[in-house]
């Protein structure tokens, strides 16, 4: 099964279109957790049984893990969704460009080392430092387009033949690199007219949207703006907000992650149809 296929059976199965991010913070962890040299792994398993049967894929941002040198933990993580939820696609997040014998090392980084069945990448240095990746004919390569940060506007806005950069790259991705089917691009919650307006260059192609949550992107904006026709096409990211949701004495972080997983996936739904 491909990364598309894999997505669009994730969202059927599921009824979800939230993407829930691994960005293991150990200041944020658990009391028990401190000292406990798989501390990253127990945290985000944990997180993952949460809040599997809640989400259409997994998004590991690799800086939280090569910080503190727990690559291994990633891979591990990696390796239990693969076996325990063979069905939720993971997303490795890395925003990997470079020159394409660089890149080819990166893909396998991906799609060897973490088992992943996405990776974002940058446009930066055009196609051959994407294409790479794309030789993995059964994985997915997820294009920057419209950043969810205030400064991707310093560039992605930049006036590029009359339209916007982020619009130019959204068209290239459409119109030439995505030769095989097996392209997303990211395109911030906190943007939802650039969001509509990605919508509508780039068809049904699967965007991956973070910035609700802790960065406060509206959910309702944002399903109305990038779902497609069938009421899908979005892997919609929350991170901070499940993992660290836990406010009582009275929860655990599970459960405190598994209520706020629900919560946004049905925030989602409600506006989906
Ligand atoms: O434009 C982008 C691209 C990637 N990210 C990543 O998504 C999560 C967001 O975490 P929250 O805690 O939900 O804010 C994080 O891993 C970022 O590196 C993004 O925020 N914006």
């Amino acid at each position: 099964m491909t990364f598309i296929e894999k997505l669009n059976a994730a969202w059927a199965e599921n009824q979800s279109l939230l993407c829930v991010g691994l960005d293991p913070d150990i200041s944020r962890f658990p009391a028990e957790l401190a000292g406990k040299p798989d501390a990253i792994f127990t945290f985000c398993k944990a997180m993952i049984d949460a809040t599997a049967d809640l989400t259409c894929s997994f998004k590991p941002q690799i800086a939280y893990f090569a910080a503190l040198r727990a690559e291994d933990q990633l891979e591990a993580l990696c390796r239990y969704i693969k076996t325990t939820y063979p069905a939720i696609p993971v997303i490795l997040d890395a925003k990997r460009g470079d020159i394409g014998a660089t890149a080819e090392q990166y893909a396998r980084e991906a799609f060897e080392r973490y088992a992943a069945d996405a990776v974002t990448v940058n446009p930066y240095m055009g196609f051959d430092s994407v294409a790479p990746y794309m030789e993995w004919k059964d994985k997915g390569a997820i294009v920057l387009c419209r950043t969810s940060n205030a400064g991707g506007s310093d560039l992605q806005f930049l006036d590029v033949g009359g339209v916007p950069l982020y619009q130019h790259v959204a068209k290239l991705v459409v119109e030439k690199w995505n030769t095989n089917g097996q392209c997303a691009l990211v395109v911030g919650a906190t943007f939802p007219d650039e969001l509509a307006q990605v919508r509508n260059i780039v068809g049904d192609m699967p965007l991956l949207v973070p910035g609700i949550g802790a960065q406060g992107g509206d959910i309702a904006a944002t399903v109305a703006a990038g779902k497609t026709a069938n009421g899908t096409g979005m892997m919609i990211n929350s991170s901070r907000a499940i993992l660290y949701a836990k406010t009582s004495g009275n929860e655990t972080f599970a459960e405190a992650a598994r209520r706020v997983a629900i919560e946004t996936r049905d925030a989602i739904n409600q506006h989906r149809a």
